[in-house]
């Protein structure tokens, strides 16, 4: 089954990479903004988007969180984890090493990876953002009488005619972002990936009030029946200064007894508890399709 795919384009985004890896057979569709992928399924004008949802050394990617606890019930079918290699490149006009751009140009959270890059390279330049790395690549393209510079990756570079003049500059080598499959549908996997990552069930927890041990006696569920959280994560109720819900993910599919027995335990201590997806965990060494 070919599956129509949303995700941050142009063409040559980390997502376009995560989407090559995970559906090699996919439509891709490419929408401006995480926003408009997400809307994109929610409004039933494609089954599937995948969204950048977390940053090894960024955290979260919260527009991406806010939407699926606050917008829409859209649940998450799969998440897949790639390595992110972050380069500087320019148009080949100004491939010169004497070259100092006006403006950088990346996603927030490319520019985010690369601060100490930034800070001892390009000292005092300003930074722009774009929506995403490879829009960054394509402005540098499109704009070659322009004195600026893009942070992408090594496929942007080809897909825009850019010369990378530094390679792997982000701050830190362990790099790596998590995508997510949203889909109001059930997703099939070819078998070309293995869920190494095994299957995990993500739940988002409201908190009745603010009172002494709440936290605790949440996680306490979790601990006695032995549930092994791979995360946890805070984010603004939006009601008022303060109030905050948990995303916690189980590392565990959906079973009939341990995950019912505390999301019926949370909601005894008056928690609201709703199931954003159980969904199985693919990772890969290597963004680039190789071959
Ligand atoms: O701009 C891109 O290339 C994206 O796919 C977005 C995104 C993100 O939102 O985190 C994805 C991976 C990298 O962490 C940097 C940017």
């Amino acid at each position: 089954m070919t599956y129509e795919i949303a995700f941050l384009g142009p063409k040559a985004t980390f997502t376009d990479l995560a989407v090559s890896r995970l559906f090699p057979d996919a439509k891709k569709i490419p929408m401006p903004t995480i926003l408009d992928c997400l809307d994109a399924v929610e409004k039933g004008e494609v089954k599937l988007a995948l969204v950048p949802i977390e940053n090894a050394l960024e955290g979260s990617v919260n527009i991406t969180i806010d939407y699926l606890t606050h917008e829409a019930q859209l649940p998450i079918r799969g998440e897949i984890i790639i390595p992110i290699q972050q380069h500087y490149m320019v148009h080949p006009n100004h491939n010169d090493p004497e070259f100092k751009p006006d403006i950088v140009y990346s996603h927030s959270h490319a520019i985010a990876q690369c601060h100490k890059f930034l800070h001892r390279e390009l000292k005092g330049i300003p930074y722009e953002y774009t929506t995403s790395t490879a829009a960054a690549a394509k402005m540098v393209k499109e704009n070659p009488e322009r004195k600026i510079a893009a942070i992408a990756n090594e496929i942007a570079a080809e897909e825009y005619g850019l010369v990378i003049t530094n390679r792997n500059i982000h701050d830190y080598s362990h790099n790596h972002t998590k995508f997510v499959v949203i889909s109001h549908e059930e997703v099939e996997y070819h078998g070309h990936l293995a869920a190494e990552g095994g299957r995990k069930t993500t739940l988002m927890v409201m908190l009745p009030a603010d009172y002494t041990g709440a936290l605790h006696q949440v996680l306490s569920a979790f601990a006695w029946r032995k549930l092994n959280l791979s995360k946890i994560e805070s984010r603004p109720m939006k009601t008022g200064l303060g109030d905050y819900l948990f995303i916690i993910d189980v590392e565990m599919a959906m079973d009939e007894v341990l995950i019912p027995g505390t999301i019926a335990e949370l909601e005894a201590l008056g928690c609201k508890v709703s199931v954003l997806g159980s969904y199985p965990s693919f990772s890969v060494k290597n963004s680039v399709m190789q071959g």
